[in-house]
């Protein structure tokens, strides 16, 4: 077997399946090969545990010792993808394992053990309070095998409820967690149900729908008191060869480093006299928390009634160093000034409006660092009974198209109350 086979087979280990795909390749390097023919002791009980065994060929039985309590529980076998020799707090085999057939082992020896504990989101029990507050918000607690609880952080952007990129971003997460790492997600669908509650847990199920040579698919559901609130459906596939083409081209907009962001042009509204008096008092009232997502608007406030947007867009702080978790924050981030695009064109003084996002696609064309500068191009073709539609394109820094999205919102007048509560239906 050559390395990347190697990779490929510990990817599928469940056990090493919420590790980022570097460690796995580590661990690749790290990992003994042995063999035993049928009736081969593995593992004498008593013997001190060496390292992490996983099963790549062949099957074991566990058997209790003789002349123990243990000894009236039923011996059970060990296959391809099972291991033994981790996460017990025991330095020395509680039982024997015997090779029931030829048997092959990897094994993983003891002085490697740290890299079964990542330093990313990815990690099963590690609190990430030194990473950024997106890799706070990403990280998930396992609860059991694909069952995952995310929370909505204190410093995290919240609107009335849960920000819908959170759950996608989260929900990426969780299905991200149980695929073999060679496999990177390169579409999702999502649609939000129920308006997300803020200060509760959110559990994650992930369902395995498929996992092919080339392809998998996880479904996930997000839950509040036990309701559906978001789904998602995301697929993932391994690195391939193949046709290419790029017919879009990045607009001529002028570099992040020439431009302000979010935070200065709020600071310019503050002091900009010819906004009034009142309204710069009233606005610096206003708690403000910066974002996790540094924006960098291309265009002034004068074009803010066409039906499209450019901006740059970068994570603020270092991420880690994983693929997966640059695509779960660059999720998160498509959501955060997207549909409201298609209210531009009916921004008129005093419009108070009701908008939330009912679904959200997207396709990862090319890998993607969400430190590094990106420009989001926000269009929106159509706004039509009570809906508006946003078509999205990511480009890098040197104009390669990385990613397309999709957006349909819902976007109402804000009632007022004692106003009917649905907008006037269309006369038929
Ligand atoms: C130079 C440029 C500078 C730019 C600077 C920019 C600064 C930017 C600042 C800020 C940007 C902010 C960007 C935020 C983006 C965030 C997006 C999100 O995160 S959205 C969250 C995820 N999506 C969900 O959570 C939906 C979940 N789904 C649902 O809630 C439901 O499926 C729903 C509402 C879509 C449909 O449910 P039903 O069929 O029951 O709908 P019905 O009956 O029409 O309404 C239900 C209730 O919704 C409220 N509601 C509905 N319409 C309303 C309206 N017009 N006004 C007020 N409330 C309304 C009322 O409470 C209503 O209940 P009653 O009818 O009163 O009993």
């Amino acid at each position: 077997m050559d390395r990347e086979e190697v990779t490929e087979f510990l990817g599928q280990v469940p056990l090493l399946q919420c590790l980022p795909s570097s460690s796995i390749r580590r661990i690749a390097d790290a990992v003994l090969v042995k063999r035993y023919e049928p009736g081969g002791y593995v593992a004498r009980e008593g013997d001190p545990v060496d390292g992490l065994y996983i099963i790549l060929d062949g099957q074991a039985e566990v058997s209790a010792p003789a002349n123990t309590e243990e000894e009236n529980r039923p011996d059970y076998v060990l296959n391809k993808y099972d291991y033994f020799g981790y996460g017990t707090n025991s330095s020395v085999h509680q039982v024997n394992v015997i090779a029931v057939s030829k048997l092959t082992c990897f094994v993983l020896p003891n002085q490697y053990g740290h890299l079964l504990q990542p330093k990313t989101i990815w990690s099963a029990e590690e609190t990430p309070e030194n990473h950024s507050l997106l890799e706070q918000i990403l990280h998930l607690e396992p609860l059991e095998v694909d069952i995952f609880r995310g929370f909505t952080l204190p410093g995290a952007p919240t609107f009335r409820q849960v920000f819908g990129g959170q759950l996608i971003g989260q929900a990426l997460a969780a299905a991200s967690k149980t695929v073999d790492c060679l496999k990177a997600v390169h579409s999702l669908h999502a649609i939000f149900l129920i308006a997300g509650d803020k200060n509760l847990p959110i559990i994650y199920q992930v369902h395995r729908a498929r996992d092919g040579t080339s392809f998998a698919t996880r479904k996930v559901e997000a839950k509040q008191k036990g309701l559906v609130i978001f789904t998602l459906i995301a697929s993932f596939q391994k690195d391939e060869l193949g046709f290419e083409h790029q017919a879009a081209i990045m607009p001529d907009v002028p570099p992040p480093e020439e431009l302000l962001n979010l935070e200065e042009i709020r600071e310019r509204r503050l002091t900009d006299p010819r906004f009034p008096m009142q309204y710069r008092n009233s606005a610096a009232k206003k708690k403000f928390v910066p974002w996790p997502i540094e924006m960098r608007f291309c265009e002034d406030s004068a074009s803010q009634h066409k039906p499209s947007l450019n901006y740059w867009f970068r994570a603020r702080g270092k991420l880690s160093d994983d693929p997966a978790l640059h695509r779960c924050v660059v999720a998160y981030a498509s959501d955060l000034l997207y549909s409201g695009v298609s209210l531009n064109p009916h921004r008129e003084k005093g419009l108070k409006t009701y908008s939330l996002s009912l679904d959200h696609s997207i396709w990862f064309h090319k890998p993607v660092k969400a430190d590094d500068w990106l420009l989001y191009v926000i269009d929106s073709p159509s706004a039509h009974g009570g809906r508006g539609f946003v078509t999205g394109r990511m480009f890098n820094r040197q104009g390669e198209l990385v990613m397309s999205l999709t957006q349909e919102a819902l976007i109402r007048r804000a009632k007022t109350p004692g106003q009917p509560s649905q907008t006037p239906r269309p006369k038929l």
